[in-house]
């Protein structure tokens, strides 16, 4: 582990104080707290691709298995150009935490390419997707480890993994990967379910906070499958959404951008640079706007010890993993501004991927609105399970839901048997 070599803004930095702090809280035996820092099973694979032009590049691919004691490791697969191990690490942890937390049957897992896929051809991801599944053909499966989308990943690469891994087992093996197509197996309502979740208790945070949606105010930064979702539900239930962003270009308008519009624009050009519903204004700004709910729907560390301070939004929800640094989250306590913590504001996505996967096990299909009457159950009981505890200890959102999943996870291992 490279971790003493890390600075603050790094997620396996936060992670692991994270832990710390619960470990701490819930008076761990530090033996099960070394356990719970460190991976259970890691893979780094070469992952070499014939380019259209025909030469060859050699990208490294991750998969890690932080924990497996609830249950097969579940997590998304990242291509992006920043990708490291690490980072890996630190999601696969905060995906252990998360399952737990949300009570679903999973240990955490998460994977990735150091990649970008906006340099590729559609041919070129596929041939990548297939080989890096390729290499990881053992160490998945519906029982092992489950895979599932994250940034620069979507259906259709869940598509060419799930058949990767039909085409060497020899028959049709749809519960190794969820969020795929509907056509193979994919989930009524997974598309939406992350972004659904994260507006859900967004907003059961503002109705607690004594706020009014409607008529109330949002910024949200990223524009991807989770922040585009976040952005729209947010505006369905009656909000201004004043800012919104990807990588190229942050937009604000004090009337309110039309989240539609927007959709369809970026549908057309990419990305939201250049819609003229909006201003542009700098990147940093976006996350100071003086908003009601403030939604970080991108990557990890951009709220840190150095602009905490600056954030005048009253409610942070976290649909991004990783957003909030801790020192950014000491801050933010003494400023009174509520975080509700990404294991539990985006866990809606792994929630309907566990529905998936039951789904695909058993070969019968939900109904759409089965689907989402479950899911908002489980955010909402999840909700009222970490602000009932912030309330009964006086902890922040954060400390209650990673020490009632960490006890979760290590109640786990100790019936199980520890050090064996
Ligand atoms: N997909 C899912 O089901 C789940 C995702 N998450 C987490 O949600 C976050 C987003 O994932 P997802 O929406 O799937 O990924 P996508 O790849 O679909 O979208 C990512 C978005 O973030 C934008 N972005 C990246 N960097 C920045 C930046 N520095 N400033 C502003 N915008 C930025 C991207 O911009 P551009 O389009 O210009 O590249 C894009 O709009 C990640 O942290 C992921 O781990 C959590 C739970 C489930
Ligand atoms: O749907 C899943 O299995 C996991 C999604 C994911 O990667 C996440 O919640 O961060």
């Amino acid at each position: 582990m490279t971790v003493e070599a890390l600075t603050e803004e790094q997620p396996l930095v936060s992670a692991r104080r994270q832990l710390s702090e619960a470990a701490q809280y819930l008076s761990l035996d530090e033996g099960l707290h070394a356990m719970l820092a460190h991976p259970r099973r890691e893979m780094t694979v070469g992952v070499p691709l014939r380019h259209d032009g025909g030469h060859v590049t050699v990208f490294t691919g991750h998969r890690v298995q932080h924990n497996l004691s609830r249950g097969p490791a579940k997590g998304g697969i990242r291509f992006a150009p920043t990708v490291n191990l690490d980072e890996v690490r630190a999601l696969a942890m905060w995906m252990t935490w998360k399952c737990a937390l949300i009570d679903l049957p999973y240990g955490g897992a998460k994977g990735g390419v150091t990649i970008d896929p906006r340099l590729h051809s559609r041919a070129e991801l596929e041939r990548v997707t297939r080989r890096y599944t390729s290499e990881l053909a053992g160490f998945i499966g519906p029982e092992r480890d489950i895979p599932a989308p994250d940034i620069g990943t979507d259906e259709q690469t869940m598509a060419w993994m799930m058949d990767t891994i039909s085409v060497a087992r020899g028959y049709t093996v749809p519960g190794v990967v969820t969020g795929k197509p509907l056509h193979i197996g994919g989930s009524r309502g997974r598309a939406d379910a992350t972004s659904i979740g994260v507006a859900r208790v967004g907003l059961a945070a503002l109705e607690n906070a004594g706020i009014a949606a409607d008529g109330g105010t949002a910024a949200v930064q990223g524009f991807g499958k989770v922040g585009a979702g976040t952005a729209r539900f947010f505006s369905e239930a009656g909000m201004r959404v004043v800012g919104v962003s990807d990588q190229y270009a942050a937009l604000y308008s004090e009337r309110g951008i039309d989240i539609a519009a927007l959709q369809e624009y970026v549908g057309r050009h990419g990305s939201v640079a250049g819609f003229t519903g909006a201003d542009e204004i700098e990147h940093d700004d976006l996350l100071e706007l003086d908003v009601d709910l403030l939604a970080p729907c991108a990557v990890e560390g951009v709220i840190t010890a150095h602009n905490a301070e600056s954030i005048r939004a009253r409610i942070i929800v976290e649909g991004a993993n990783g957003p909030t640094t801790p020192d950014a989250d000491l801050i933010l306590k003494d400023k009174g501004i509520d975080v509700v913590p990404d294991i539990l504001a985006n866990s809606g996505g792994v929630v309907v991927s566990y529905f998936e996967w039951v789904q695909a096990n058993q070969a019968y299909w939900w109904t759409a609105n089965r689907v989402e009457s479950r899911l908002v159950e489980r955010m909402l009981a999840g909700w009222a399970l970490i602000r009932d505890e912030s309330v009964r200890t006086g902890r922040t959102l954060r400390e209650s839901a990673t020490a009632i999943a960490v006890h979760r996870v290590a109640e786990a291992h100790k019936v199980r048997g520890l050090y064996p």
